[in-house]
Order: C-alpha cells, then structure tokens, then sequence
C-alpha cells in the first residue's frame, strides 16, 4: 500500500513550513494595493531587530504579537497556494480516519446524544447558566438538558477558547455565543481570507450529519455503557471534521486568486450554480475518495494487528480484519466532506467582494 509513514514531527515542520507560505502570500496578496482592503486590515512588513522582516499582522485583529516572515520579495503563485491547501487536506485526512477508528472501538450509546441520556451537571458556560430555578435545570440544579456530548464539546470549547483556539481563523467553535475571554495574550494572523470568513461557521450542520450519516456508519448499533469515551471520541471527530469542512474558505480563496477575473464576474452576478461549476474538480474529487478508501483500509487493518503476538512477517495484513468499513469512509467524503466544503466555498465566494464593514 503506498500510503507514506505516519510522522508527527515533520507533519509538524510541514505545518510550519506551510504557514509561513500563507503569511508570505498574505503578504504579497493583501499588501497590493489593488486588493488591500482599506485602511486597518493592512498587513505591513518591516525590518526586524536580526534582519528578518517582521509582518505585522493587521490592526483590526486584537493586537499582541508579531508574526515572523521571510521578506515578500518572492511571488507565490496561486497555484503553489492552493497545492500547499491540498497537501494540508490530505494531511487532515489522517487526523479525521484515526478519530473514525477510535469512535468506531465503541458502540453506538444512544444515550450519549439525547438531552438528559446521561445526567450531567449543568454547564457552567452554558449561555443561560442554570439556577435551579429555570426550566433547564432539575430540581437541585444538577441536571442540564443537554446531551452529554453537547455538554463535552461546551465544556471543551471553555477549555481551548481559554488558550485562544477560536482566535485562529482555522478554527470553528460548536458554541460561538458561549466563548470565553482567552487566558492568553492576545494573537494576530496574517489575513489570508476576505472579512467575510469571520462569518462563516456551518457547524450546526456538520453537528447534525455526524449524528445522521457518520455515527450510524463507523458504530455498532448498542450500548456498552463507554459514554465518556465515546462522547470524548465524538468531539474529536467533530473538531477535526469541522476544520476540514471550513478549509473550504482558504480553497475558495486560493481559486479565486487564480482566476480572479472569471471568479470576480459570477460573485458579481451570485451565480451559485456557475461557482458550484467553477470549483468543482471532479478529478481531484475521484483521486481524495480513492485515498481516503485506501487509507482507512490501511490504517483500519494496523490498528488490528498492533500488538499482536501471532503476527508474523509473512502474515498478510491484507486477511486482517479492517476496524472501519473503507467504503464507509470513502463514500462520507463523497457524500458529506466534500460537498460540505464546498458548501463553505460558494458561502465564502458570495461575499467574498462584500466591503469590510
Ligand atoms: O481541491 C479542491 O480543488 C477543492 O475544492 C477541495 C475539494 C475537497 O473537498 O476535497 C472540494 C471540491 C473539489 O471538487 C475537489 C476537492
């Protein structure tokens, strides 16, 4: 199987590496006159103490820190940008069929996801906080009216939005209007995406396919009373399918980008159906469901066979029994991630000319 090794660290430096591509665009992109947008979104570069240059990312964003940047004279082009988003995509595709595979090692637990299946103190982010006296809170204020994996994810969501999680433009919190103020200073980013991505957030709906369509797919149906891990899997899966979802906004740019004058004329005119036409890759579509088909048999079958002792050179991997179905994978990107994304692209590129407000 031609799958490459799985590596933390230089997935990390990759990571790193195609940041650092991002804020060299960004710069290059929203320092042009022609399309920078007025005033405070500016980002600027200057000459740092050690002669790198500095971005200084735009003052609109909360102030705090610099980001470092290597000086804007090289032209990156839209393609390597769009190829570095890719690359990213693929790398997620990793991250999103382990958290499938872990999921799936639990039943169903219904209870997990009904309000009340599992009682559970009431949140203490939840936007109403109970009292005791409302209508959310039972009798001595113990119990919240919420699923447990709703009152995971909020209770997630008050933990990273301490350290600053929903500030990056990468992220998507469940529960927007319940975010906490960061216990961290406060971080800046190159703006690579039009204002308009600050408003886009489809995680209700990603919440209601993954209880429709992937759940019913990657678990048994039953329960074996592993509510707390599996709830804990759910939130994984959530996040990480969340973020894959929403990369749509910088997909979206880069095509723009790309062809902007093409782009330009049917955002002018909100032709959805010419966008849809416009950035769909039917080819590339093909090649993410083949992968995605062989990763999740590899990476199912691995997690089969580790640690066991009977497992010999020549044992085949291929008779092991797989943890997740690979078709189940293959056709969740076909029928959900990706038209979810691109649901994300249509939304961004419909305002992407809107004037920041
Ligand atoms: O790679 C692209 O060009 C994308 O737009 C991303 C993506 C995807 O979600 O993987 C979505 C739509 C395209 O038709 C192909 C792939």
């Amino acid at each position: 199987m031609n799958v490459p090794a799985l590596s933390p660290l230089s997935d990390l430096s990759q990571e790193v590496q195609l940041r650092r591509e991002a804020a060299k665009k960004a710069l290059s992109h929203w320092s042009h006159p022609r399309l920078a947008p007025p005033g405070p979104s500016r980002v600027r570069a200057t000459e740092g103490a050690d002669g790198q240059a500095v971005l200084e990312a735009p003052v609109n964003i909360p102030s705090g820190a610099q980001i470092l940047a290597t000086p804007p004279a090289e032209d990156f082009s839209s393609a390597l940008l769009l190829d570095s988003i890719r690359q990213s995509l693929i790398r997620q595709e990793d991250t999103i069929i382990y958290s499938l595979i872990e999921r799936g090692q639990f039943q169903r637990n219904d209870w997990v996801y009904q309000a009340d299946g599992v009682a559970m103190p009431a949140s203490r982010s939840a936007s109403q906080p109970s009292t005791g006296s409302t209508p959310d809170t039972a009798p001595g204020g113990t119990s919240a009216k919420c699923s447990l994996l709703e009152w995971l994810l909020r209770e997630t969501e008050q933990v990273h939005g301490r350290i600053r999680r929903y500030t990056s433009p990468i992220e998507h919190p469940f529960f927007p209007e319940d975010l906490p103020m960061p216990v961290l200073p406060s971080m800046t980013y190159p703006q690579v995406l039009a204002p308009c991505a600050a408003d886009i957030n489809i995680n209700s709906r990603i919440m209601s396919m993954y209880l429709r369509h992937v759940l019913p797919a990657i678990t048994r149906p039953g329960t074996d009373n592993n509510f707390g891990s599996a709830a804990m899997h759910d939130v994984l899966c959530l996040q990480a399918l969340s973020q894959r979802i929403h990369y749509g906004k910088y997909v979206a740019e880069a095509k723009f980008q790309a062809k902007e004058e093409v782009y330009r004329r049917e955002v002018e005119r909100q032709d959805v159906e010419a966008l849809m036409d416009l950035l769909t890759d039917v080819s590339v579509e093909q090649q993410v469901v083949e992968r995605v088909r062989r990763k999740a048999e590899q990476y199912g079958r691995d997690a089969a066979t580790a640690g066991s002792t009977e497992a010999s050179a020549d044992d085949s991997d291929a008779d092991a029994p797989c943890k997740i179905a690979p078709e189940a994978v293959a056709e969740l990107y076909a029928s959900w991630l990706m038209p979810l994304n691109k649901d994300v692209q249509i939304a961004y590129l419909l305002r992407r000319l809107d004037p920041p407000s």
